[in-house]
Protein backbone atom coordinates (compact mmCIF):
# COMPACT_ATOMS: atom_id res chain seq x y z
CA UNK A 1 0.00 0.00 0.00
CA UNK A 2 0.95 3.45 -1.10
CA UNK A 3 1.47 6.08 1.83
CA UNK A 4 1.45 9.72 2.24
CA UNK A 5 1.99 12.23 5.51
CA UNK A 6 0.03 15.29 6.08
CA UNK A 7 2.13 17.81 8.05
CA UNK A 8 -0.80 20.25 9.35
CA UNK A 9 -2.96 21.84 12.12
CA UNK A 10 -5.64 19.60 13.36
CA UNK A 11 -9.62 20.77 13.48
CA UNK A 12 -11.90 19.25 16.10
CA UNK A 13 -14.84 20.01 13.88
CA UNK A 14 -13.18 17.15 11.71
CA UNK A 15 -14.04 19.48 8.46
CA UNK A 16 -10.70 20.87 7.20
CA UNK A 17 -6.61 20.14 8.08
CA UNK A 18 -5.21 16.68 9.36
CA UNK A 19 -8.64 15.62 9.54
CA UNK A 20 -9.59 16.34 6.32
CA UNK A 21 -6.50 15.07 4.84
CA UNK A 22 -6.43 11.30 6.36
CA UNK A 23 -9.82 11.22 5.15
CA UNK A 24 -9.11 11.92 1.43
CA UNK A 25 -6.28 9.54 1.79
CA UNK A 26 -8.10 6.72 3.30
CA UNK A 27 -10.58 7.61 0.05
CA UNK A 28 -7.92 7.37 -2.22
CA UNK A 29 -6.80 4.05 -0.85
CA UNK A 30 -3.56 5.40 0.98
CA UNK A 31 -2.61 4.82 3.91
CA UNK A 32 -2.22 7.96 5.97
CA UNK A 33 0.45 9.46 9.05
CA UNK A 34 0.23 12.80 10.22
CA UNK A 35 2.65 15.32 12.17
CA UNK A 36 0.90 17.48 13.77
CA UNK A 37 1.76 21.40 13.98
CA UNK A 38 -1.30 23.07 15.87
CA UNK A 39 -4.29 22.09 17.48
CA UNK A 40 -7.27 24.45 16.61
CA UNK A 41 -10.18 24.17 18.90
CA UNK A 42 -12.36 24.65 15.80
CA UNK A 43 -15.74 23.84 14.11
CA UNK A 44 -18.20 24.79 11.15
CA UNK A 45 -18.67 28.33 11.86
CA UNK A 46 -15.43 29.96 13.75
CA UNK A 47 -11.99 28.76 15.29
CA UNK A 48 -12.07 29.57 18.82
CA UNK A 49 -8.17 29.32 19.86
CA UNK A 50 -4.61 27.64 18.55
CA UNK A 51 -2.47 25.64 20.66
CA UNK A 52 1.05 25.96 18.66
CA UNK A 53 2.75 22.31 19.67
CA UNK A 54 6.52 22.35 20.34
CA UNK A 55 9.05 22.53 17.51
CA UNK A 56 10.71 19.79 19.70
CA UNK A 57 7.65 17.76 19.44
CA UNK A 58 7.27 18.67 15.91
CA UNK A 59 10.64 17.09 14.99
CA UNK A 60 10.30 13.75 17.07
CA UNK A 61 6.83 13.45 14.72
CA UNK A 62 8.40 13.91 11.56
CA UNK A 63 11.79 11.71 12.90
CA UNK A 64 9.52 9.12 14.10
CA UNK A 65 7.84 8.73 11.11
CA UNK A 66 10.44 9.28 8.24
CA UNK A 67 13.01 7.19 10.38
CA UNK A 68 10.39 4.59 9.90
CA UNK A 69 7.88 4.13 7.25
CA UNK A 70 8.92 4.72 3.72
CA UNK A 71 6.48 7.92 2.92
CA UNK A 72 5.52 8.35 -0.88
CA UNK A 73 4.23 12.15 -0.87
CA UNK A 74 3.79 14.82 1.57
CA UNK A 75 1.02 17.16 1.96
CA UNK A 76 1.66 20.54 4.09
CA UNK A 77 -0.85 22.84 5.49
CA UNK A 78 -1.09 24.91 8.58
CA UNK A 79 2.43 25.97 9.75
CA UNK A 80 1.20 28.64 11.85
CA UNK A 81 4.44 30.39 13.16
CA UNK A 82 8.36 31.09 11.56
CA UNK A 83 9.33 28.70 13.73
CA UNK A 84 7.83 26.03 12.84
CA UNK A 85 7.94 26.43 8.89
CA UNK A 86 11.76 26.34 9.96
CA UNK A 87 11.41 22.86 11.61
CA UNK A 88 9.58 21.63 9.38
CA UNK A 89 11.72 22.86 6.30
CA UNK A 90 15.19 21.23 8.18
CA UNK A 91 13.36 18.23 8.49
CA UNK A 92 12.06 17.96 4.87
CA UNK A 93 15.80 18.17 4.06
CA UNK A 94 17.15 15.76 5.92
CA UNK A 95 14.86 13.15 4.35
CA UNK A 96 13.96 14.36 0.88
CA UNK A 97 10.41 13.01 0.37
CA UNK A 98 9.62 12.18 -3.53
CA UNK A 99 7.05 14.76 -3.17
CA UNK A 100 6.09 17.90 -1.14
CA UNK A 101 2.38 19.52 -1.93
CA UNK A 102 2.45 22.76 -0.07
CA UNK A 103 -0.65 24.73 0.26
CA UNK A 104 -0.08 27.58 2.24
CA UNK A 105 -2.65 28.07 4.51
CA UNK A 106 -3.48 31.26 5.93
CA UNK A 107 -6.75 32.28 6.74
CA UNK A 108 -9.43 30.43 7.56
CA UNK A 109 -13.37 30.82 5.89
CA UNK A 110 -14.43 32.46 9.04
CA UNK A 111 -11.39 35.19 8.82
CA UNK A 112 -9.18 33.41 11.95
CA UNK A 113 -5.03 33.84 10.69
CA UNK A 114 -3.93 29.94 10.83
CA UNK A 115 -0.22 31.65 9.89
CA UNK A 116 1.18 34.25 11.82
CA UNK A 117 2.03 37.33 9.38
CA UNK A 118 5.87 37.42 10.66
CA UNK A 119 5.81 33.44 9.44
CA UNK A 120 5.54 34.22 5.46
CA UNK A 121 9.01 35.14 4.91
CA UNK A 122 9.84 32.13 6.74
CA UNK A 123 7.07 30.03 4.39
CA UNK A 124 8.92 31.55 1.01
CA UNK A 125 12.46 31.56 1.92
CA UNK A 126 12.16 28.06 3.62
CA UNK A 127 9.68 25.90 2.62
CA UNK A 128 7.99 27.14 -1.14
CA UNK A 129 11.58 26.15 -2.50
CA UNK A 130 11.20 22.59 -1.56
CA UNK A 131 7.52 22.66 -3.03
CA UNK A 132 6.58 20.00 -5.92
CA UNK A 133 3.72 21.90 -5.78
CA UNK A 134 1.85 25.12 -4.08
CA UNK A 135 -1.59 25.29 -3.90
CA UNK A 136 -2.28 28.88 -3.50
CA UNK A 137 -5.96 29.77 -3.17
CA UNK A 138 -6.46 33.89 -4.68
CA UNK A 139 -6.29 35.75 -1.37
CA UNK A 140 -2.94 33.61 -0.41
CA UNK A 141 -1.32 34.11 -3.66
CA UNK A 142 -2.00 37.89 -3.08
CA UNK A 143 -0.13 37.80 -0.34
CA UNK A 144 2.79 35.45 -2.04
CA UNK A 145 3.20 37.89 -5.16
CA UNK A 146 1.91 41.16 -3.13
CA UNK A 147 0.00 41.87 -5.78
CA UNK A 148 -4.12 42.17 -6.34
CA UNK A 149 -5.47 39.14 -8.88
CA UNK A 150 -8.42 39.45 -10.80
CA UNK A 151 -8.17 38.37 -14.28
CA UNK A 152 -7.18 35.55 -16.22
CA UNK A 153 -3.97 36.99 -17.05
CA UNK A 154 -3.38 38.12 -13.49
CA UNK A 155 -3.69 34.21 -12.39
CA UNK A 156 -0.93 33.71 -15.00
CA UNK A 157 1.46 35.83 -13.82
CA UNK A 158 1.03 34.76 -10.55
CA UNK A 159 1.69 31.43 -11.33
CA UNK A 160 4.76 32.85 -12.72
CA UNK A 161 6.18 35.19 -10.13
CA UNK A 162 5.06 32.15 -7.34
CA UNK A 163 7.17 29.45 -9.38
CA UNK A 164 10.50 32.32 -9.47
CA UNK A 165 9.90 31.46 -5.24
CA UNK A 166 11.37 28.43 -6.30
CA UNK A 167 7.97 25.64 -6.48
CA UNK A 168 8.33 23.04 -9.33
CA UNK A 169 4.29 24.01 -10.17
CA UNK A 170 1.83 25.69 -9.45
CA UNK A 171 -2.05 25.55 -8.92
CA UNK A 172 -3.49 28.79 -8.32
CA UNK A 173 -7.39 27.82 -7.53
CA UNK A 174 -9.87 30.44 -8.79
CA UNK A 175 -12.58 29.25 -6.42
CA UNK A 176 -12.37 32.70 -4.51
CA UNK A 177 -13.47 34.61 -7.97
CA UNK A 178 -16.47 35.04 -9.82
CA UNK A 179 -18.13 32.84 -11.92
CA UNK A 180 -16.99 29.44 -12.33
CA UNK A 181 -14.20 27.72 -9.86
CA UNK A 182 -11.18 27.51 -12.61
CA UNK A 183 -8.05 26.62 -11.30
CA UNK A 184 -4.76 27.42 -13.12
CA UNK A 185 -1.47 24.56 -13.18
CA UNK A 186 1.91 25.78 -14.28
CA UNK A 187 3.78 22.89 -14.13
CA UNK A 188 6.99 25.10 -15.08
CA UNK A 189 6.64 25.04 -18.78
CA UNK A 190 3.34 25.10 -19.65
CA UNK A 191 -0.03 26.10 -18.21
CA UNK A 192 -3.20 24.24 -18.38
CA UNK A 193 -6.51 25.60 -17.24
CA UNK A 194 -8.62 23.13 -14.55
CA UNK A 195 -12.20 23.82 -15.25
CA UNK A 196 -14.84 23.65 -12.94
CA UNK A 197 -18.72 24.45 -12.67
CA UNK A 198 -19.31 26.38 -9.61
CA UNK A 199 -21.49 24.77 -7.10
CA UNK A 200 -23.75 26.56 -5.22
CA UNK A 201 -23.76 26.01 -1.43
CA UNK A 202 -22.37 27.33 1.59
CA UNK A 203 -20.60 23.78 2.42
CA UNK A 204 -16.82 24.72 1.48
CA UNK A 205 -14.95 23.92 4.87
CA UNK A 206 -11.81 22.23 4.28
CA UNK A 207 -11.92 22.23 -0.04
CA UNK A 208 -8.51 23.59 0.27
CA UNK A 209 -7.42 20.64 2.14
CA UNK A 210 -9.43 18.06 0.86
CA UNK A 211 -7.88 19.22 -2.88
CA UNK A 212 -4.24 18.85 -1.58
CA UNK A 213 -4.90 15.85 0.29
CA UNK A 214 -6.60 14.40 -3.45
CA UNK A 215 -3.40 15.41 -5.41
CA UNK A 216 -0.89 14.10 -2.98
CA UNK A 217 -2.78 10.58 -2.64
CA UNK A 218 -2.99 10.72 -6.41
CA UNK A 219 1.24 11.22 -6.63
CA UNK A 220 1.28 8.63 -3.69
CA UNK A 221 -0.33 6.03 -5.74
CA UNK A 222 2.23 6.88 -8.96
CA UNK A 223 0.17 9.10 -11.15
CA UNK A 224 1.26 12.04 -13.25
CA UNK A 225 1.57 15.25 -12.06
CA UNK A 226 -1.18 16.80 -14.38
CA UNK A 227 -3.95 13.37 -14.15
CA UNK A 228 -2.75 13.76 -9.75
CA UNK A 229 -4.37 17.43 -10.22
CA UNK A 230 -7.26 16.65 -13.13
CA UNK A 231 -8.13 13.77 -10.85
CA UNK A 232 -8.32 15.81 -8.00
CA UNK A 233 -10.31 18.34 -9.49
CA UNK A 234 -12.73 15.66 -10.00
CA UNK A 235 -12.85 14.61 -6.47
CA UNK A 236 -12.97 17.81 -4.90
CA UNK A 237 -15.80 18.63 -6.89
CA UNK A 238 -17.70 15.32 -5.96
CA UNK A 239 -17.13 16.42 -2.62
CA UNK A 240 -18.22 19.47 -2.47
CA UNK A 241 -21.39 18.63 -4.48
CA UNK A 242 -22.19 15.92 -1.86
CA UNK A 243 -21.29 18.56 1.17
CA UNK A 244 -22.38 17.88 4.38
CA UNK A 245 -24.65 19.96 5.81
CA UNK A 246 -23.09 19.45 9.34
CA UNK A 247 -22.86 22.76 12.18
CA UNK A 248 -24.27 26.13 11.84
CA UNK A 249 -21.65 27.31 9.48
CA UNK A 250 -19.81 26.09 6.53
CA UNK A 251 -20.04 22.53 6.30
CA UNK A 252 -17.38 20.34 5.46
CA UNK A 253 -16.63 18.28 2.09
CA UNK A 254 -18.04 14.98 2.06
CA UNK A 255 -14.94 11.61 1.65
CA UNK A 256 -17.71 8.87 1.89
CA UNK A 257 -15.63 6.57 -0.03
CA UNK A 258 -18.19 4.86 -1.52
CA UNK A 259 -19.44 7.95 -3.71
CA UNK A 260 -15.70 7.72 -5.59
CA UNK A 261 -15.43 3.86 -5.89
CA UNK A 262 -18.26 4.28 -7.95
CA UNK A 263 -17.24 7.06 -9.91
CA UNK A 264 -13.90 5.56 -10.77
CA UNK A 265 -12.00 8.01 -9.01
CA UNK A 266 -10.16 5.54 -6.41
CA UNK A 267 -6.71 5.12 -8.23
CA UNK A 268 -5.22 1.59 -6.60
N1 LIG B 1 -18.52 26.53 -4.87
C1 LIG B 1 -17.64 25.74 -5.52
N2 LIG B 1 -18.05 24.88 -6.48
C2 LIG B 1 -17.17 24.09 -7.10
N3 LIG B 1 -15.85 24.08 -6.86
C3 LIG B 1 -15.38 24.93 -5.92
C4 LIG B 1 -16.24 25.80 -5.20
N4 LIG B 1 -15.47 26.50 -4.31
C5 LIG B 1 -14.22 26.09 -4.47
N5 LIG B 1 -14.14 25.15 -5.45
C6 LIG B 1 -12.94 24.43 -5.88
O1 LIG B 1 -12.44 23.79 -4.71
C7 LIG B 1 -11.02 23.79 -4.71
C8 LIG B 1 -10.54 24.54 -3.46
O2 LIG B 1 -10.53 25.91 -3.78
P1 LIG B 1 -10.69 27.16 -2.87
O3 LIG B 1 -12.01 27.14 -2.20
O4 LIG B 1 -10.38 28.31 -3.77
O5 LIG B 1 -9.52 26.94 -1.84
P2 LIG B 1 -9.39 27.24 -0.30
O6 LIG B 1 -10.22 26.24 0.44
O7 LIG B 1 -7.92 27.06 -0.09
O8 LIG B 1 -9.87 28.64 -0.11
C9 LIG B 1 -10.61 24.43 -6.03
O9 LIG B 1 -10.46 23.44 -7.02
C10 LIG B 1 -11.81 25.32 -6.36
O10 LIG B 1 -11.88 25.64 -7.71
C1 LIG C 1 -6.45 23.23 10.93
C2 LIG C 1 -6.93 23.90 9.70
N1 LIG C 1 -6.20 23.82 8.56
C3 LIG C 1 -6.62 24.43 7.43
C4 LIG C 1 -7.79 25.14 7.41
C5 LIG C 1 -8.24 25.84 6.15
O1 LIG C 1 -9.40 25.28 5.64
P1 LIG C 1 -9.87 25.43 4.14
O2 LIG C 1 -9.44 24.22 3.42
O3 LIG C 1 -11.35 25.54 4.21
O4 LIG C 1 -9.23 26.65 3.55
C6 LIG C 1 -8.55 25.21 8.61
N2 LIG C 1 -9.70 25.89 8.65
N3 LIG C 1 -8.09 24.60 9.73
Amino acid sequence: MKTALTIAGSDSGGGAGIQADLKAFSAHGVYGMSVITAVTAQNTQEVRSVQNIENSIIKDQMEAVFDDICVDAVKIGMLSSAKTAETVAASLQKYQPAFVVLDPVMVSKGGHHLLQLDAVSALKEKIIPMATLITPNIPEAEVLVMDTIHTPEDMMAACLAIAALGAKAVLLKGGHLHGDPNDLLFDGENFTWITGTRIHTKNTHGTGCTLSSAITANLANGASLIDSVQEAKKYITLAITHSLNLGKGYGPTNHFYELYKKADLVTK
